[in-house]
């Protein structure tokens, strides 16, 4: 595979700009832009009528790996990635044995290197068992910290309600809290009123009144009040009710927040009245809640009080979801599909291309200080996706790349389509076709 790499013309989507130009990759950074010619045996690719995007950072994924790898692993769940443009994510603590100590993190990177097609990054779990030797280590050091899905071993927990175990955590964390803001107390008392009525068979649509709205804002108000009581770095994962948007906000800059918010695609996509259609195939938590929290969403990620978009991309296989209500797994495979969601809804008319560039590549990079990625800039690592804004593909069986072998979106057309991805100048991903001969990179932080 060659060197370098010459892309013409084409319409390159970068910092509240489109412009048509040329851009050269060598040696897997971008090395100029502008009207270029190719003097050096590059390999061309005509991007005429295309989009090139930044490579998207998606924050928040579980690929699974280790202990859980029946439902995906690094290997499937990065390479389901790239096809969809993502060419960077950070990979959630859940996994088996969860990710509690520095050696179990090294481990995460460890495999990540063999196995990743897209570049990685991981969050140090934290909850009431190791929050003593977090707060010991150099967290300014850290991509991030998060309690996220560790509440599905329902053992000494952020979200069960410890006031005590989140002061401590807030007063002494230099790095990212990245927060799964649902109260437990609230949950569990809503579970037994449905559990009384229905027994195991509670329908799923009483599923975002079990995991309530104010379940949601009540966790957000109290992290947001101890954020703001310490000035912590606070960031809140996947928001899902309008109400929790005005406690956001925008009229300061990304880089000078110490409490930011992301959306999850899903969240924008599907509402309550999905549920009839996909049952628990959409259980996730936080839930999906009703139309006027979808909009409130999309209207909060417009006028940037949500700073980023992620997937939250959180495979189980099908046997695990199609249970009764309690039992079913929450979560859905979602990381292929992200950056096709978000042009749907330019095609709608309901965001720019420039917006979309913002909330899923910059401002994830900012948001975690992530080094060299997230713009096309002169220098910056080549992590590019190429679009065609005019190509409609079915999501299918075949066609669904998670190790899981299935997809919400089943049945849906998209109207766009990922064409080519490039992580770190390797052209990775080409119209159905993967060249598997690179591996990702772990990120760097300017922290670091
Ligand atoms: N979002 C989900 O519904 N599930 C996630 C855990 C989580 O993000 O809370 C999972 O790991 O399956």
């Amino acid at each position: 595979m060659t060197e370098r790499t010459l892309i013409k013309n084409i319409s390159i989507v970068n910092e509240g700009q489109i412009i048509i130009s040329d851009l050269l990759v060598d040696r897997g950074i971008i090395q100029d832009i502008g009207d270029l010619n190719d003097n050096n045996n590059a390999q061309v690719i005509d991007g005429t009528g295309k989009y090139l995007f930044p490579g998207i950072i998606d924050g928040q994924v579980h690929f699974r790996e280790p202990g859980l790898t029946h439902k995906g692993d690094l290997y499937t769940e990065s390479k389901a990635a790239v096809a969809g443009g993502v060419t960077s994510f950070i990979d959630m603590p859940n996994t088996f044995p969860n990710v509690l100590t520095i050696d179990i993190l090294n481990e995460k990177y460890r495999i990540a290197s063999a196995q990743s097609l897209a570049n990685f990054g991981f969050f140090l779990g934290v909850n009431g068992d190791n929050l003593e030797e977090v707060i010991k280590l150099d967290t300014s050091k850290l991509l991030g910290v998060s309690d996220d899905g560790l509440y599905f071993t329902k053992k000494g927990n952020l979200l069960a309600d410890n006031p005590e175990t989140m002061e401590k955590l807030f007063a002494n964390c230099k790095s990212v809290i990245a927060i799964h803001s649902e109260k437990e107390q609230i949950i569990e008392e809503h579970e037994n009123i449905y559990r009384e009525k229905y027994g195991e068979n509670v329908p799923v649509a009483f599923h975002p009144l079990i995991r309530s709205e104010k379940a949601c804002y009540e966790a957000t108000r109290r992290a947001i009040a101890l954020a703001n009581k310490y000035g912590a770095r606070l960031h809140i994962l996947h928001l899902t009710t309008e109400a929790e948007t005005h406690l956001f906000r925008n009229d300061i800059p990304l880089q000078q927040k110490n409490i930011t918010t992301e959306v999850s695609v899903h969240h924008l996509w599907f509402s309550d009245i999905d549920y009839q259609r996909l049952g628990t195939l959409i259980k996730w938590n936080p839930a999906i809640k009703t139309e006027k929290d979808k909009k409130g969403l999309l209207k909060a990620l417009l006028d940037d009080r949500i700073d980023i978009v992620t997937t939250d991309h959180a495979p189980h296989s099908i046997e695990e979801k199609q249970k009764p209500y309690f039992q079913s797994m929450s979560g859905a495979p979602m990381v292929q599909h992200a950056l096709n969601i978000m042009l749907e809804f330019y095609k709608q008319g309901l965001i720019s291309l420039e917006k979309i560039a913002e909330k899923m590549c910059h401002n994830p990079a900012t948001l975690y200080s992530i080094e060299k990625r997230g713009f096309i800039r002169e220098g910056y690592f080549a992590d590019l996706a190429i679009v065609d804004l005019n190509s409609s593909w079915t999501v299918n069986k075949k066609n669904t790349l998670y190790k899981c072998g299935w997809s919400p979106l089943e049945g849906t057309i998209f109207q766009t389509k990922v064409t080519h991805t490039f992580v770190n100048g390797n052209l990775v991903y080409e119209n159905g076709s993967f060249n598997e001969m690179k591996r990702g990179q772990a990120l760097t932080t300017e922290k670091f």
